[in-house]
């Protein structure tokens, strides 16, 4: 499991370590850690030019410490300082010792803003390597305007660049992205990786990312706020049939979607729930035919969902037009329910609210917009805080649909966040074949956390493989599910 821990966490995690250490210690430990990931950067430390960005707090400190381990291994190192009159007092005297300078400046007064902005400028396109040290997790709104300058000038440079702690200008809670901020190839971070660090759109402004130990493991709470599976942690969760399982242990997923107008959104739910691990996938709706003919293992009723017979977990949406009577219906079964598509709209949020059963709605960002009454853009910048609100607002489990996919569940705690995902799979049929996928493990006695988180990490594997570099239909992302179940497993 990868964790991440909001900035109030860490900050009372490092004053619980920082009481038993000498003075000091953990930046030594950080800025250890960052100059030998700048050093496996670039290759060659060595006559390589460096420029370090210094915000006024510890991580431009960092980066001092970091600038000067390189300077000892002979980089030419030069320290922009936003506020020289606040610099970290020891990390600057450690870079000028190990030999290295300020840039823009031979009197130490040169901040971007000063006379000497050409010269920064210039060297920091010159560079082979910049350190981003502007600020860290003590960062409150936009950048400022000379920091915002600095980073517009590291975008036009074809320097590396490696972000110290966070890339400046990022919202370490969030993710969120207001106005400039540094673009990074590499971000190292330390004690913990920061929920920012893992929510788009800012997880694309860190590039990859490397975690350096400075001891922070032991003095962290158990649950964090932010959880990332990996393969271990979704192997633990798929079911597994034992020698007594039938259809009915296994668990029947109810597929209630497709209409006169998209029978194709039934097939593909369909698809995924049968990849999904319940022992039966029993369809109700118009699109029939359609279903049994491309799959004809589904049990198919020509009744409601009422009448449908013994169905543990139901899906209803893709598909479904405005068919609200059946969204309706589907929602007073007292079986876990996932809302998908259509039915998101058609759902009557009272009738969600007064559930006992667990119930998991999966929109994309467009979808919990509308739901939000908010632009799409709001909710895609603010990906954490909508599904939260979405969640909070429905007293149900959300997962919001994206390139990092979220899972909340309406009672807060941990958020799961899935990054598994491809770009191809934004392709039209794709999320039906995730609510399938994800009824079924629903069907097979899944929370809807894990169900939904479980399926998304499935899911994205599954279009890895299905895409594999080219296009592929959203049939071939549930075809590949039984590959990335194999993955998973192994
Ligand atoms: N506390 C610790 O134990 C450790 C902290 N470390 C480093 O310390 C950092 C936190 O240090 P600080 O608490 O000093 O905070 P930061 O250095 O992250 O930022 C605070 C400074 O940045 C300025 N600032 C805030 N918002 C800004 C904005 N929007 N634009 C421009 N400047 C802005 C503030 O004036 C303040 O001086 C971490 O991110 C990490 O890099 C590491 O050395 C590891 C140990
Ligand atoms: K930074």
């Amino acid at each position: 499991m990868r964790t991440a821990y909001s900035v109030e966490t860490v900050r009372a995690a490092e004053r619980e370590l920082m009481a038993r250490l000498p003075e000091g210690a953990l930046m030594q430990r950080a800025a250890a850690g960052l100059a030998a990931a700048c050093a496996d950067l670039i290759g060659r430390v060595y006559g390589s030019r460096v420029v370090l960005l210094v915000g006024s707090g510890d991580n431009g400190g960092d980066a001092l410490y970091a600038g000067a381990r390189l300077a000892r291994r002979g980089a030419a190192v030069a320290a922009v300082l936003l506020a020289p009159e606040r610099v970290h007092p020891g990390g600057l005297a450690a870079l000028l010792r190990a030999g290295g300078r300020i840039a823009g400046s031979g009197t130490g007064a040169g901040a971007a803003a000063s006379a000497g902005v050409g010269a920064v400028e210039e060297a920091i396109l010159r560079a082979d390597l910049v350190v981003d040290g502007i600020v860290g997790i003590g960062g409150t709104g936009g950048l400022r305007p000379d920091a915002a300058r600095l980073a517009a000038c590291v975008g036009e440079s074809g320097a590396a660049v490696v972000a110290v702690d966070l890339p400046s200008g990022v919202d370490a809670d969030t993710g969120e992205v207001r106005g400039a901020a540094v673009r990074a190839d590499l971000t190292v971070t330390f004690g913990t990786h920061k929920p920012g660090l893992l929510i788009d759109p800012a997880r694309e402004y860190a590039g990859s990312v490397r975690l350096v130990d400075i001891g922070l493991g032991d003095v962290l709470p158990a649950e964090a706020e932010l959880e990332a599976l990996q393969h271990v942690d979704v192997a633990r969760l798929l079911p597994v049939p034992g020698a007594e399982s039938d259809k009915y242990r296994r668990g029947v997923v109810g597929i209630a979607a497709g209409s006169a107008r998209y029978p194709g959104a039934a097939v593909l739910a369909v698809s995924g729930a049968l990849r999904g691990g319940a022992g039966a996938v029993r369809y109700v709706g118009p699109a029939g035919d359609a279903v049994v003919s491309r799959f004809p293992e589904t049990l198919v009723s020509d009744q409601g969902p009422a009448k449908a017979g013994r169905v543990q977990a139901w899906v209803v949406g893709p598909g479904a037009g405005d068919d609200a009577s059946t969204v309706a219906e589907v929602l007073e079964a007292d079986v876990p329910v996932l809302v998908d598509a259509d039915g998101l709209r058609l759902a009557d949020r009272d009738a969600v609210r007064a559930r006992t059963a667990p119930t998991l709605m999966t929109p994309h960002a467009g979808e919990a917009a509308a739901l939000l009454g908010v632009a799409r853009e709001e909710v895609e910048g603010a990906r954490l805080a909508s599904a939260r609100e979405l969640a909070s607002r429905y007293g149900a489990t959300v997962l919001l649909k994206g390139s990092t996919t979220l899972v909340a569940d309406a009672a807060g705690g941990v958020v799961r966040v899935n990054a598994t995902g491809t770009p191809w799979l934004a392709t039209a049929g794709s999320g039906d074949v995730l609510s399938g996928l994800a009824g079924s493990l629903l069907a097979s006695g899944l929370s809807a956390l894990d169900a939904g988180s479980a399926a998304a990490y499935l899911h994205g594997l599954a279009g890895r493989f299905a895409a594999d570099g080219a296009p592929a239909g959203a049939h071939d992302v549930a075809e590949a599910i039984p590959g990335a179940w194999r993955d998973v497993r192994d």
